[in-house]
């Protein structure tokens, strides 16, 4: 799907697909006969479900599972708002391609394919502070960029950030978006502490005061976002339309969703949490989102890397659904 105008942009946002509630009716029958008490499997019984719905089989499987990292640069991080200089998103570009990093690792142990998009490095985004993050010409270009790296025939979309300085505007993001003031949504991102959160704080507050009256989702993407967190969701909304389930990192990615959600709260139907990062404003934001997280593990390195861990209880949810036997197979009595 095109997401190269406003109207596009609105226009999918606003007639969001419902899954299909036949083949999760059906799965639903199938897991009824399966050799365990009702609901025994917790939690893994509603992914089964869930997937079933999107993936419209009674039957849904992990077979073509695409993490797409997206990486940009934010203008505001020369106001030293995180732990580490933006040079280092354009070298962990070519650590991804290499294949040296965490999500390189997570990915193949998850069995997903990896896909790397660097969105315009050597363009830092506009500092939020006192002007927008990008034209409109810049967010439709990351928005549409995010739905064109969904590959086609994917079965779990797995999209995951890199950007220098980007908790900053995803705590902007979140505040515009579901209330509170900077101090509710900033968090130490890479290592902040002291006089350097402080800043932070102080950057998004600044932030929200200058773009006060941004209120659509398309502006406050345009204006407190970045490319990769509009490219996050441009991905999340084309994978929406393409009935492609949707397994959610961290704080950036969730982020990413917080202006859609504010206007249509059932942009996230079809996605799961993968893991609740250690970044705090991530809590506040699942309850927003109204999900609840797979995995609480400490992590806090985006990439996509939790939620790409989150990937194997999926699978193993989709593999218990698929290969158990029923009562009739096995020859078990029921309740
Ligand atoms: O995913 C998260 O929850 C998360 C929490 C803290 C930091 N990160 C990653 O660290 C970078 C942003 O941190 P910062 O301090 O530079 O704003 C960016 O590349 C993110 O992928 C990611
Ligand atoms: C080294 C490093 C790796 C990352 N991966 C995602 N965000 C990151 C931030 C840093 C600093």
């Amino acid at each position: 799907m095109r997401l190269d105008s406003v109207a596009a942009f609105d226009a999918a946002l606003a007639e969001l697909p419902a899954p299909d509630a036949a083949m999760r009716a059906a799965a639903a029958a199938r897991q009824a006969q399966l050799t365990k008490p009702a609901g025994s499997l917790g939690r893994l019984e509603e992914i089964a479900l869930f997937m079933a719905g999107w993936q419209r089989d009674a039957r849904p499987r992990i077979d073509d599972g695409q993490v797409v990292i997206f990486a940009g640069n934010h203008g505001v991080a020369a106001r030293g708002v995180s732990a580490f200089p933006p040079a280092v998103t354009a070298q962990m570009v070519a650590n991804f391609t290499a294949g040296g990093a965490a999500i390189n690792a997570l990915a193949a142990a998850a069995g997903l394919s990896l896909t790397v998009v660097p969105l315009a490095l050597d363009q830092p985004t506009g500092d939020i502070t006192r002007e927008p993050a990008m034209s409109e010409a810049e967010c439709l270009d990351a928005l549409d960029a995010g739905a064109a790296a969904v590959r086609r025939g994917t079965d779990l979309l797995v999209p995951g950030d890199m950007g220098i300085g980007n908790t900053t505007p995803a705590a902007a993001l979140c505040a515009a978006s579901f209330g509170g003031t900077a101090v509710d949504w900033v968090g130490p991102g890479t290592g902040v502490h002291g006089a350097a959160l402080a800043a932070k704080i102080a950057a998004v507050d600044a932030a929200l005061a200058c773009h006060a009256d941004a209120t659509t989702p398309f502006e406050r993407l345009r204006r407190l976002g970045g490319r990769e967190i509009a490219a996050i969701a441009g991905a999340i909304l084309a994978a929406r339309h393409a009935r492609i389930p949707v397994l959610l990192d961290g704080f950036i990615v969730g982020a990413a969703l917080a202006p859609l959600a504010a206007a249509r709260p059932r942009i996230v139907d079809h996605c799961l949490a993968g893991h609740v990062s250690a970044e705090p404003g991530h809590t506040r934001l699942l309850d927003r989102l109204g999900l609840a997280p797979l995995l609480r593990l400490d992590m806090r390195l985006g990439e996509a890397s939790g939620a790409a861990v989150a990937a194997g209880i999926v699978r193993a949810a989709l593999t218990a659904h698929d290969q158990m036997a029923t009562f009739d197979q096995a020859g078990v009595a029921e309740a």
